[in-house]
C-alpha cells in the first residue's frame, strides 16, 4: 500500500474571490510510515485531507493526482467508489473536532458498533475503545456527556473500526492534556508499526516529532519543506520551519513575527518572504521544490538528498 500524491491543487470559489487553499502539494506515504503534515491554523491542512477522501464541498475545484496502491486516483474516482471502497474500508479518517461528527442522540458504544457491523469488521467497540484509553462505561455515555478528550478518543476508535491500511489523522490530540497526546501519539505509531500508513495533521511539532518517520511543512496552501523528522526538527533548511521550531515550548518559544497571507490574495513569489528574515530579490519569484526544500535562500545544503 502506498499513496502518491502529485501536484494537488485545491481552490473554492466564494462570492468575488478564489480562495487558494491547496497549491501543487506532492508526497507520498507507505505501508509502516508515519508522515506528519504540520503548518499553522488555515494554511490549507484539513482541505488537502478531505480531498483525498472526496468530502469537500460543492464549490471546491480539484487538480492533481493522488494514487492509492498505483491503482485508483482518489481524485478522479466516483462518489460511489470513494463511499463503497475507499472511506473507512481503505482510508480511515479521524476528523478534526470529532465532537461535531456525533450523532447527539446515541451513546458513544452505539456509535462505534454501528461502525462496526457498516464495515463488516469482527472487532468489538470494547478493545478499540481501550486501545485509546476509554473504559467501558466511557462507551455509555452520551455526545453530550463525552469531554472533548473522550470524544476524540471515541472517533479515533470510529476510525479504525474497518481496518483501514491508511489511516488519516487531522489534528488527533486537540484538546487531551499531554499524557493522552503521548498516549494518542504512541497508538499511532503501533498502527503504523503493524504495517498500516499513517497520514498525521498536526500543528503540534512536538508531538509530530514523537509519531513521524518524515514531516511536511505546509505555508500558505503550499508544501515548503519535507524529509526525515529529526533532520529537519535538528536542521531546518527553510526559514518558515526554522520560525515553527523556534516557537516550540522546549526551544526559544518565539513566535514568527507577523501573519500568513490570506489565500485569497497569495503573492506570485514566495508566500512566506513578507516575515523572512533572509528574504532576497529572488523571492519575487516562487521558488521550486528541490531536494526537499522549497526556498530560494535554504538555510543550509540538504543533509542528503530527501523525498517528499
Ligand atoms: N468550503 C470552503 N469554501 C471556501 N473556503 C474554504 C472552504 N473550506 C475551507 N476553506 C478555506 O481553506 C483554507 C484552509 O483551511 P483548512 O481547514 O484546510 O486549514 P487547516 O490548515 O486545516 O487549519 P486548522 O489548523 O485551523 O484546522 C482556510 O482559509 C479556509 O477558510
Ligand atoms: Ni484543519
Amino acid at each position: 500500500m502506498k499513496l502518491e500524491v502529485t501536484g494537488l491543487t485545491v481552490s473554492f470559489s466564494i462570492p468575488g474571490a478564489t480562495v487558494r487553499a491547496v497549491t501543487d502539494a506532492s508526497f507520498s506515504v507507505r505501508r509502516g510510515e508515519c508522515l506528519a503534515l504540520v503548518g499553522e491554523s488555515g494554511c490549507g491542512k484539513s482541505v488537502l485531507a478531505h480531498a483525498l477522501l472526496g468530502l469537500l464541498p460543492g464549490n471546491a475545484r480539484v487538480s492533481g493526482q493522488a494514487m492509492l496502491s498505483s491503482e485508483l486516483d482518489l481524485l478522479s474516482a466516483s462518489p460511489a467508489v470513494l463511499a463503497g471502497r475507499v472511506r473507512g474500508r481503505q482510508i480511515g479518517l479521524i476528523p478534526q473536532s470529532p465532537a461535531t461528527h456525533l450523532t447527539p442522540v446515541r451513546t458513544a458504544r452505539a456509535q462505534l458498533e454501528e461502525a462496526l457491523e457498516e464495515l463488516g469488521s469482527t472487532r468489538s467497540a470494547a478493545e478499540l475503545a481501550e486501545r485509546f484509553g476509554l473504559a467501558p462505561r466511557d462507551l455509555d455515555r452520551y455526545p453530550h456527556e463525552l469531554s472533548g478528550g473522550m470524544a476524540q478518543r471515541v472517533a479515533n476508535a470510529i476510525a479504525l473500526a474497518g481496518d483501514p491500511e491508511l489511516l488519516i489523522a487531522d489534528e488527533p490530540t486537540s484538546g487531551l492534556d499531554r499524557p493522552l497526546v503521548e498516549r494518542t501519539m504512541a497508538v499511532l505509531r503501533e498502527l503504523c508499526e503493524e504495517g498500516r500508513a499513517v497520514l498525521v495533521i498536526t500543528h503540534d511539532l512536538r508531538a509530530a516529532a514523537q509519531v513521524a518517520d518524515r514531516l511536511a511543512v505546509m505555508y500558505a496552501s503550499r508544501l515548503v519543506e519535507a524529509g526525515p523528522a529529526a533532520e529537519l526538527l535538528d536542521r531546518p533548511r527553510h526559514p518558515y520551519t526554522a520560525g515553527l521550531v523556534a516557537a516550540q515550548p522546549d526551544r526559544e518559544f518565539v513566535a514568527i513575527a507577523g501573519m500568513p497571507p490570506e489565500l485569497t490574495a497569495l503573492p506570485e513569489g514566495c508566500a512566506f518572504a513578507p516575515r523572512c528574515a533572509h528574504v532576497t530579490g529572488a523571492c519575487a519569484r516562487q521558488p521550486a521544490m528541490s531536494s526537499g526544500v522549497s526556498c530560494h535562500h535554504p538555510l543550509r545544503e540538504a543533509a542528503h538528498a530527501q523525498g517528499a
